[in-house]
């Protein structure tokens, strides 16, 4: 580790996501600092790392990976350029934070669970950031003291105001429901072991080529059913809300009325317009936890395997959207470094 004990982190594809978790570990959370940016676009990742000192920008991951000072990876280049990356990583031996999907699908993701197998030790969390949101935290812990029985069904909507520009069908399983994939593995504690993708009449403001709304089915190996809403254009803002309905009881979160207002004869509140508003404190613990835990010499955190099973299930879903119908879902055996 460098300068003071702190961690040095390669953050990996500076868009989106990657300018805002630079800006987070460079402003708001602690004990690490940005030590390399890299971005195919020059330019962009020069323009972040200008702003930082200390912080060196490449265009090739394992340039950065072998630089003094880099301690960790941070990867958030889009899911196809996970693979690349991630394995370079384990040769390295770096501590990666890898956001989601892991891999965008089950082949890719266990050549990088078999590259940390043979390592023979955990390197990798992916970055379901839900996992560390307050609601979903107190959901998980009512259903984990067993107040309200078994969870019997899983209810979720999932709703962006808009998609980005080419975003496909296997983008809306792949970068939008893998989040409701791992919510359910993780909320349940069950594997889910077939897909079913339905399609209601599509949005008029759906784009061409894409089917929007979509709705999803998985089937868990405790009996439990789940449904997913997704739909990525509906214009009005970004809601994730799930209801899990249990033999005593039912629990909701992500209603978001935080604060209502009455004024001119009616009430209401606003809608977070986008994740980064939605999910900004628990993207806010998941690195700190990240840092916390890779200084300690430790990793914690969704696991490699927890990305290979959603990308297992995701490639199911695909595959029920292009072929129709119900798709199981296989999985090898769980591997015992992944408990
Ligand atoms: N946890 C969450 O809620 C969210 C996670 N994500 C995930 O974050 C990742 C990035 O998504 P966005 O920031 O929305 O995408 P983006 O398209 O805004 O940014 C991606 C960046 O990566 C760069 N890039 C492309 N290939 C690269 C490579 N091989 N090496 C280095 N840089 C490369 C691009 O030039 C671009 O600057 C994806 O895995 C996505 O699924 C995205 C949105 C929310
Ligand atoms: O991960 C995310 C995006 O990639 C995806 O496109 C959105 O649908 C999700 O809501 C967001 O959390």
């Amino acid at each position: 580790m460098t300068q003071r004990g702190t961690l040095g982190v390669a953050v990996i594809g500076t868009g989106k996501m990657g300018a805002d978790h630079v800006r987070r570990l460079h402003g708001v959370t602690g004990g690490a600092r940005v030590a390399a940016v890299v971005d195919i676009d020059e330019a962009r990742a020069e323009k972040i790392a200008n702003a930082i000192e200390g912080c060196t920008a490449y265009t090739d991951p394992s340039a950065a990976m072998a630089a003094d000072g880099v301690d960790a990876v941070l990867i958030a280049s889009p899911g196809p350029a996970h693979e690349a990356a991630l394995l370079t990583a384990l040769e390295y031996d770096l501590p990666v934070l890898c956001e989601k999907p892991l891999t965008p699908d089950a082949a890719s993701a266990l050549r990088v669970m078999d590259a940390e197998l043979k390592l023979g030790r955990r390197r990798i969390q992916v970055g379901f950031m839900r996992r560390y949101d307050t609601e979903y935290v107190k959901l998980k812990s009512l259903l984990g003291n067993g107040y309200l029985g078994r969870p019997l069904m899983l209810h979720n909507r999932h709703r962006n105001a808009a998609a980005p520009t080419g975003f496909t069908s296997a983008n809306l399983i792949n970068d939008s429901v893998v989040h409701e994939v791992d919510a359910t593995r993780w909320l349940l504690g069950q594997e889910i072991t077939a897909v079913t993708v339905l399609r209601p009449t599509s949005s008029e403001n759906a784009p061409e080529g894409l089917d929007d709304p979509q709705f999803v089915i998985f089937e868990t190996d405790g009996g439990a059913l789940v449904d997913v809403e997704i739909f990525v254009n509906c214009g009005f803002g970004y809601q994730v809300q799930a209801e899990v309905v249990c033999e005593r009881g039912t629990a909701r979160i992500g209603e978001g009325h935080a604060m209502v207002t009455n004024m001119a004869g009616r009430w209401g509140g606003t809608i977070a317009q986008d994740f980064t508003e939605r999910f900004e404190d628990a993207y806010d613990r998941e690195v700190q936890a990240w840092v916390d835990a890779t200084r300690r010499g430790e990793v914690t955190g969704p696991s490699t395997w927890d990305g290979y099973a959603a990308a297992a299930v995701c490639e199911a879903g695909v595959r029920s959207q292009t072929e129709g119908g119900r798709v199981a879902v296989q999985l090898v055996e769980r591997p015992a470094l992944y408990g």
